[in-house]
C-alpha cells in the first residue's frame, strides 16, 4: 500500500549533513521553456517530486519526447498538440507555464483554465495581459483560456505587482516576437533568472533578469543546450529552520547563499548561528531563540514559501511575533494545524500574531497544502509525543523524499 502518512515524533538535535536538490520553481519553467527548442535539451539537477511528473507528463502530451535517468532529464520536442487538459492543469497550476512557450512556437495554445488552491484565488490576468500587449487574441471559455496569434511583436509591457509565473510565461511569449520586449516591474527571484540564463543558452536574447526591467530581443530559433538547475532555496530554507528549531548543528550543502539571504537574517536575529564554509552552510541552533517579525514579499524580500515554516519556528520561540502575508491574501490554512498541535496563534487580516510557548503537543493533523505540510513535519519534531500528518501528497509536490534527509539528520520521521 503507498504510505499515506508522515509520523513525526519528538526528535534529538538534527546533526550532519544534508544535500539540497534541484528548485521546484526552476525546473518548471526551465521544463516548460524546452517546448521553444529546435533540438534536444538535456536538464541536470532534476527533482524527484511529483509536480516534475506532471509537468514532464504534460510536455509528452504535447508531443515531447523525454528520458529521465539518474537525476538528467533529455527532452526532444516536436508539436503535435496545443491543448493542455484540465486532468493536467488541475493537478498542478504552474502548468499554465507551457501557454507562452506554445504561443511561441505555434501562435496557438489552448489551454484549461487554472483554478485558486488552498492560499488563494491565483488569477491570471497579468500572464493574459502580457500576451494581448503581444499581439495574441485571448478568448476564455468551457473551462479553457485560448490564445492565437498570426505573429507577436515585442512591446513594453508593465506588471502591475511582480508576479513570478507572468514574468516567465511574457518572457517565453516574446523569445521569437518581432522586436524589443522590455518587461517593466518584472519579478526579481532567482528562479527567473535561471530560466533566462537556460533561454539564452539555446540563444535568446534576454538582459536584466533579475531586475525588475526585462529586456528580450526576439530571435528566430532556439537551438539545444545542456543545463543544471539551481538549487532549490525553499527546501534549503527548511532544513536550516529544521535545524534551528531542533537545536542541531546542520552542514546544509548545494545552497547559493545569496539565495537564502532573507532566511539568514531572519535566523541571526532570532539567535541562531549561520556560517558560511565552503562546503555550504552551517546551521547551528539554541535552545531559547527569541521571536521575529516577519512580513513576506517579492524576491529579494522574505519569501511567502518561507512564511509556515517560519510560523512553526515561531510557535515554540521566546516572545511574540507578528507575521504579515502580503503576496498570497488567503496563505494561513496552516494556522488552524499549529493551534491543534498547541500553537497560540491569532489570525488579523493578513497577519498572524504568534506567541511563543514552551512546548508543542503532537496530534492528527493534515497538510493543506506543501509549505502548511512542510510546517507540521518541522512542528512534529519539536512536539512531545506523536505527530501524524495527513494528505501528504502536498507535501511530496515540492520536497524529495523529506523524510529521509530529516531521518539521515538524526530525527524520528517515517511514513506509514
Ligand atoms: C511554480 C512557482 O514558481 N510557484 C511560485 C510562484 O507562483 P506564482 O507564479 O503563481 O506566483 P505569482 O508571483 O504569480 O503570484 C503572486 C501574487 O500575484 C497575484 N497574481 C499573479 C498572477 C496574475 O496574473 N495576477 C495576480 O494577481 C497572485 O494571486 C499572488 O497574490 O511564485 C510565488 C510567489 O513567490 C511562490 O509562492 C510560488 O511557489
Ligand atoms: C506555492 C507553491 O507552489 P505552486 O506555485 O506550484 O503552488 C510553493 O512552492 O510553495
Amino acid at each position: 500500500m503507498v504510505p499515506t502518512k508522515i509520523v513525526a515524533q519528538k526528535s534529538p538535535p538534527l546533526k550532519g549533513t544534508v544535500r539540497i536538490s534541484g528548485a521546484k520553481n526552476s525546473v518548471l519553467p526551465i521544463i516548460a521553456a524546452s517546448l521553444l527548442s529546435s533540438d534536444e535539451v538535456f536538464i541536470d539537477d532534476i527533482p524527484e517530486l511529483r509536480d516534475v511528473n506532471v509537468i514532464i507528463e504534460l510536455i509528452k502530451y504535447l508531443g515531447a519526447d523525454c528520458v529521465y535517468k539518474d537525476g538528467k532529464l533529455s527532452i526532444k520536442v516536436d508539436i503535435k498538440e496545443v491543448e493542455a487538459p484540465y486532468d493536467l492543469v488541475k493537478k498542478m497550476r504552474a502548468s499554465f507555464l507551457v501557454m507562452g512557450p506554445l504561443l511561441a512556437r505555434l501562435g496557438h495554445a489552448r489551454i484549461s483554465m487554472p483554478g485558486g488552491c488552498a492560499i488563494g484565488t491565483r488569477p491570471i490576468d497579468l500572464h493574459l495581459k502580457g500576451f494581448q500587449a503581444l499581439g495574441a487574441d485571448i478568448n476564455i471559455g468551457h473551462g479553457f483560456v485560448e490564445a492565437k496569434a498570426d505573429k507577436l511583436t515585442g512591446k513594453k509591457i508593465y506588471l502591475d505587482f511582480p508576479s513570478v509565473g507572468a514574468t516567465e510565461n511574457i518572457m517565453m511569449a516574446a523569445v521569437f516576437a518581432d522586436g524589443l520586449t522590455v518587461i517593466e516591474n518584472a519579478a526579481e527571484e532567482p528562479e527567473i533568472v535561471d530560466l533566462a540564463n537556460f533561454l539564452n543558452k539555446m540563444g535568446a536574447n534576454i538582459k536584466g533578469a533579475g531586475t525588475d526591467s526585462i529586456r528580450i530581443e526576439g530571435v528566430k530559433k532556439l537551438k539545444g543546450t545542456e543545463h543544471t538547475v539551481i538549487p532549490d532555496r525553499i527546501e534549503a530554507g527548511t532544513f536550516m529552520v529544521a535545524a534551528a528549531m531542533t537545536g542541531g548543528d546542520v552542514l546544509i550543502e548545494n545552497v547559493i547563499v545569496d539565495h537564502v539571504k532573507p532566511i539568514i537574517a531572519k535566523l541571526i536575529e532570532c539567535g541562531i548561528t549561520v556560517v558560511e564554509e565552503a562546503g555550504g552552510l552551517r546551521i547551528k541552533g539554541c535552545n531559547d531563540f527569541k521571536a521575529v517579525d516577519i512580513k513576506t514579499l517579492p524576491y529579494p524580500g522574505f519569501p511567502t514559501d518561507m512564511q509556515a515554516q517560519m510560523m512553526a519556528m515561531m510557535s515554540v520561540a521566546k516572545g511574540t511575533s507578528v507575521i504579515i502575508e502580503t503576496v498570497f491574501e488567503n496563505r494561513f490554512m496552516h494556522v488552524d494545524e499549529l493551534k491543534r498541535m498547541g500553537a497560540d496563534i491569532k489570525i488579523e487580516g493578513r497577519s498572524a500574531v504568534v506567541t511563543g510557548i514552551g512546548h508543542l503537543s503532537g496530534a492528527e493533523v493534515k497538510a493543506t497544502d506543501l509549505r502548511a505540510g512542510a510546517a507540521l513535519v518541522l512542528a512534529g519534531l519539536v512536539a512531545e509525543d506523536r505527530t501524524e500528518i495527513n494528505d501528504i501528497y502536498h507535501i511530496d509536490r515540492g520536497y524529495v523524499r523529506i523524510e529521509e534527509k530529516l531521518k539521515n539528520l538524526g530525527a524520528i520521521i517515517y511514513r506509514e
